[in-house]
């Protein structure tokens, strides 16, 4: 059977490169607005209920406003933004850490940021290994392209600078969903930064063995990691023989790689992520996600 999928924000960042993954699929039909009608409400509210899945590349504001527009049980949601990240009826679309994305109407995509952070650090509180109460920080850097249209035309059109922080008043929109779905009680400080690139993205945990459970090793928190992901095709953990990593990693591809490093004493931990901003960070688990919903072949149209 075809699933129609219809896109909401198609010639965005995120939408166009959904649209690349999923050209050529035969067992969906793929529905985009033409340029006249792509932000008249009365179109997208006939598209969307027509849809089987609508996938919304939209600012938080209209992807909710989307949502208000379904009058139908049959239509599923997965929204890309970060209006539902927490959101009470909402599955968080991260399958690998166990939310039945598969069986769910209402699916809210990861923001790029917590999807490198809650695969390092969620694990390791779910296993026992790192309390709930751990007051942890979290360095991010990003491409470009992570803040859309605005921020690529900002970059390539002469406004740039090789590495930027931001984020400097600590109320980062990301935080909330990284709290809660690491299953924190504490919100890490979280330090996000933009490198004059396209896309990319190194996400960075470091971690003092006092805040762990006594005795935890490198060999241990790797482990962890490793069962977590064990038959998870998009991710990756690495054997740490690594002497350096690069924001071009796993830029251009659906896949996440996870590193843990500790120092020679075992006092002191780095956990290390790389993945796409546009890939697993966004395009990428949107189709694996919608590939879940559908039936489809779960790898269908990923970039490996
Ligand atoms: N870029 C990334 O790496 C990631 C993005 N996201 C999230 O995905 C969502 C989309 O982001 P991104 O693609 O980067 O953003 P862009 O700004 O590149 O694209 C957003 C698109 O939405 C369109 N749009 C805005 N308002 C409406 C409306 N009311 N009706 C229909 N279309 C509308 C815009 O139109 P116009 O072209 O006219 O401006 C634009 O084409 C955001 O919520 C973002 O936070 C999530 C993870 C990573
Ligand atoms: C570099 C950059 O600006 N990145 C974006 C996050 C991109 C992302 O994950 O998007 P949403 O959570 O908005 O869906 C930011 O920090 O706001």
């Amino acid at each position: 059977m075809t699933a129609t999928v219809f896109i909401d924000g198609a010639v965005g960042t995120t939408g166009l490169e959904i649209r690349e993954r999923l050209a050529g699929r035969r067992d969906l039909s793929v529905v985009t607005l033409p340029e006249e009608q792509r932000k008249d409400a009365d179109a997208r509210r006939e598209a969307i209920n027509a849809a089987d899945v609508v996938i919304l590349c939209l600012p938080d504001d209209a992807a909710r406003e989307a949502v208000a527009l379904i009058d139908n049980p049959r239509t599923r949601v997965i929204d890309a933004s970060s209006a539902h990240r927490v959101a009470e009826g909402w599955t968080y679309g991260f399958p690998e850490l166990g939310f039945d994305v598969a069986v769910a109407t209402r699916v809210t995509n990861p923001g790029c940021y917590p999807t490198g952070f809650l695969a390092l650090v969620e694990p390791l509180v779910r296993a026992g290994l790192l309390p709930a109460d751990a007051a942890l920080a979290v360095h991010g850097t990003s491409g470009y392209s992570g803040g859309g249209k605005g921020m690529i035309a900002e970059f390539e059109g002469g406004n740039s600078s090789a590495h930027r922080a931001y984020a400097l008043g600590l109320g980062h929109k990301h935080v909330p969903e990284m709290t809660q779905h690491a299953g924190l009680s504490v919100a890490p400080i979280f330090m996000p930064s933009v490198a004059n690139i396209h896309r990319g993205m190194v996400i960075e945990v470091p971690i003092h063995a006092a805040q762990l459970a006594p005795g935890t090793t490198a060999d241990q928190l790797r482990a962890t990691l490793a069962e977590t992901f064990a038959n998870a095709p998009l991710v990756r953990v690495a054997n740490e023989d690594a002497k350096l990593i690069r924001i071009e990693d796993d830029a251009a591809t659906d896949r996440m790689t996870l590193h843990v490093f500790g120092s020679p004493g075992g006092d002191q931990f780095r956990l290390v992520a790389t993945l796409d901003n546009l890939g697993k960070g966004a395009s990428g688990a949107a189709v694996q996600n919608l590939n879940l919903m559908i039936g489809a072949d779960p790898m269908t149209g990923l970039v490996t």
